[in-house]
């Protein structure tokens, strides 16, 4: 392990990097940074949460002329939340550097954004449709930029980006560094985007799995019309600290989210339809804690960095190999653990059993918890919550209530009530999914595949569930 000090990494980002707590380089970061530094262009491939933000961050910032009032650097991003976060990462990079970095996307003001551009920030980090807006407009030049960097390369690179970065790249100088960083690189891609760089060196991990080997992952085979049954079970049985559940369109996500609310459960939805504010409030609540499960299409499948989620439920199984990787990379970052579940249809067996192949992990097939085990586990949690309780002082102001409780009932039948009215209701208001059409048999080729995508990965509205995008025009992605 090699410390960022050792890499040579000048004094002001080493003194942010121990603000940030990082003590050592990652390994995508001990590879890429030097290679980085001497200027070549990069595709990186390292495992979801291992770091690579940083690993294209540092270099970009060695690169930066403070004085110079101009973009110098862009990143461009697959989603808004992901713009943003990336931008946060660089501004906590650079705090003692005087370096400004901006994100631009859509869904945000223009006019504000045309204001926030005029103050000359030094990099600016975006989703490809409002990037492009900016540059029609002229209210972006790129013709001074020294380094791109394409994060999630694979998915922007994929056919409903694709045009978008060709065309942003047009407007880039020649002589520039290009850098490509994903946890995925299948090789059709990978050589589409060898045409857009000059003699790239290709930083890849050593590793025998795709999927980050500190996430579990398990399977359920469920029947489409159980699925929100056993989900419930799941979650109580589980008691995850922050989870995040994949639905296949934008109605499931938001009939999903609806359906846990009823049940008790903290649960806010999240997906394309939604409007910008909309989105930062669920997003900002997630990473807060002030939600516990956030329910998303596979908008929130990329990159997404958020600490403490420790489950991924894939209510309905994803698409691909690739989208598989990235939703359950939303746990087990840096180090930490998590669980990953995805629900399977009888239908569907033979595709997760690909996915399995394709992303070279195991996963690992269990039987659904009966509901005496997810009582046990209401129980354990009710328990847990009156020791806290107890240990803390805000009941005091029941106490002479409690006294003449006891003097009327049975002490144990009053603490069963107590701790029957800490749970969570398991029974409960009946509620009703819109029953998805499963996954059909794995298709041949992956990009074939993702051409019948739409918009923000696959992000269909739903209807009578049967609805498939097929068209080009509707492949198109805004951002
Ligand atoms: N050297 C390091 N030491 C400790 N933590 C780190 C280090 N580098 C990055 N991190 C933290 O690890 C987390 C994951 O980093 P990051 O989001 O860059 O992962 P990623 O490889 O881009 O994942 P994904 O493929 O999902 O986009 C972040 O919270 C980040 O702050
Ligand atoms: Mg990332």
């Amino acid at each position: 392990m090699t410390t960022f000090h050792e890499m040579g990494i000048s004094e002001p980002i080493q003194r942010a990097i121990t603000d940030m707590g990082f003590e050592e380089a990652s390994p995508i970061q001990e590879k890429a940074i030097p290679v980085a530094l001497t200027g070549k262009d990069i595709i990186g491939q390292a495992q979801t949460g291992t770091g690579k933000t940083a690993a294209f961050a540092i270099p970009i910032l060695e690169k930066v002329d403070t004085s110079k009032k101009y973009v110098q650097a862009i990143a461009i991003a697959p989603t808004r939340e992901l713009a943003i976060q990336v931008s946060e990462e660089i501004n906590r990079l650079s705090k003692y550097m005087g370096i400004t970095s901006l994100p631009i996307y859509g869904g945000q003001s223009i006019d504000r954004q045309i204001k926030a551009l005029k103050k000359g920030p030094h990099i600016i980090t975006g989703t490809p449709g409002r990037l492009l807006d900016h540059i029609q407009r002229k209210t972006l030049k790129l013709n001074h930029i020294s380094v791109v960097v394409l994060d999630e390369a694979d998915e922007m690179l994929d056919m409903g980006f694709v045009e978008d970065i060709e065309r942003i790249l047009k407007e880039t100088p020649e002589e520039k560094q290009t850098l490509l960083f994903s946890a995925t690189m299948p090789k059709p891609i990978q050589n589409l985007a060898e045409r857009f760089m000059h003699d790239p060196e290709l930083v890849k991990m050593k590793a025998k799995e795709v999927t980050s080997p500190t996430v579990k992952q398990i399977y359920y085979e469920v029947k489409e019309r159980d699925k929100f049954e056993v989900l419930c079970r799941l979650l109580d049985v589980d008691n995850p600290e922050l989870a995040v559940i994949f639905g296949r369109t934008k109605r499931r996500v938001d009939e999903l989210s609806d359906a846990l609310n009823k049940r008790g459960y903290l649960a806010d939805g999240l997906h394309g339809d939604l409007n910008q504010r909309q989105r930062d409030i669920v997003m900002n609540k997630f990473r807060e804690g002030n939600t516990d499960i956030l329910v998303a299409t596979d908008v929130a499948a990329r990159g997404i960095d958020v600490s403490g989620v420790t489950h991924v439920y894939n209510f309905d199984i994803p698409q691909d190999p690739e989208s598989y990787v990235h939703r359950i990379g939303r746990t087990g970052r840096a180090g930490k653990t998590g669980l990953a579940i995805t629900f399977v249809t009888p239908r569907e067996t033979g595709q997760i059993h690909s996915i399995e192949r394709a992303s070279k992990g195991k996963i690992q097939r269990k039987s659904i918890p009966t509901i005496a085990e997810a009582m046990e586990s209401i129980q354990r949690a009710a328990l847990e919550k009156m020791i806290q309780l107890v240990e803390g002082e805000e009941h005091i102001q029941f106490k002479q209530a409690a006294i003449e409780l006891l003097d009327q009932y049975d002490s144990v039948a009053l603490v069963s009530v107590a701790l029957k009215l800490l749970s969570k209701e398991q029974k409960g208001i009946p509620v009703q999914l819109t029953s998805e059409t499963p996954q059909h048999a794995k298709p041949k080729k992956r990009i074939q595949e993702k051409s019948k995508r739409n918009y923000k990965g696959n992000e269909r509205k739903g209807g009578n569930g049967k609805s498939k995008s097929t068209s080009r025009s509707s492949r198109k992605k805004k951002s």
